[in-house]
């Protein structure tokens, strides 16, 4: 699939969305900076967002794994992606499970405008459980990317984000001191 700018037979740019999920460690943001430096290269305007409460590497950076990284915007929530996303043609969004409720809508509505919306995060949290809006998110989207971390312990695709310190709150930021990506199997056996 060559995700880019698609022309309607109307003529004008369509918007859309994609978005690319997994577990901790399966390279969400990787693929998010491919396409969007890729998009820099064709002289598309960019403009990246992240949550303001992700300050793991870098406040205003969005940085993956391996630190590559491109610049962002924090921002509180989602609404405010719409006021400063739609006057442009691409918009990056990571981090997506610590947004609130409204960031489909949000999406939809830059979508309904021209813009190519992409947007990582996780599926699933630490429990297992599905994740903040990127559910609803998967639901409206044309394209959506599954990445899959390697288990730790096994060696096979994982696709959940093991904890491994005692903490029950929902958000935790944290990187390989707290968690480990997992296999189905090894997700679910103890210690
Ligand atoms: N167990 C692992 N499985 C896969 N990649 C891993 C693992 N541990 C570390 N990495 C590194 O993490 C990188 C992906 O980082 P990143 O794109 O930030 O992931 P995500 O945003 O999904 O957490 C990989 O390219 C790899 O170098
Ligand atoms: C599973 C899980 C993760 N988190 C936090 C931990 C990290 O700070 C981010 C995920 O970052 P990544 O780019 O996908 O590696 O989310 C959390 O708060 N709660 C969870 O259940
Ligand atoms: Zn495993």
């Amino acid at each position: 699939m060559l995700f880019s700018e698609q022309k309607s037979r109307r003529g004008a740019f369509t918007g859309s969305i994609e978005v690319i999920c997994g577990s901790m460690f399966s390279g969400k943001t990787e693929e998010l900076l491919r396409r969007l430096k890729r998009a820099q290269i064709a002289r598309l305007e960019v403009e990246i967002f992240k949550p303001v409460t992700d300050t793991r590497y870098d406040d205003i950076a969005v940085v993956s794994h391996d630190l590559n990284s491109i610049q962002s915007t924090p921002v509180q929530n989602a609404q405010a992606i719409l006021l400063l996303g739609a006057n442009t043609q691409v918009v990056g969004i990571d981090e997506a499970q610590f947004f609130d409720q409204d960031l489909p809508e949000v999406c939809n509505k830059l979508a309904q405008k021209g813009v190519r919306v992409i947007v990582a995060g996780l599926d699933m949290d630490f429990q297992g459980r599905p994740f903040g809006p990127v559910p609803a998110l998967m639901a409206i989207a044309e394209h959506i990317t599954k990445v899959h971390a390697v288990c730790v312990c096994c060696g096979s695709a994982a696709m959940y984000s093991f904890r491994k310190v005692a903490n029950s709150a929902r958000v935790m930021l944290g990187e390989k001191e707290s968690y480990e990506p997992r296999c189905r199997v090894c997700f679910h056996t103890e210690a």
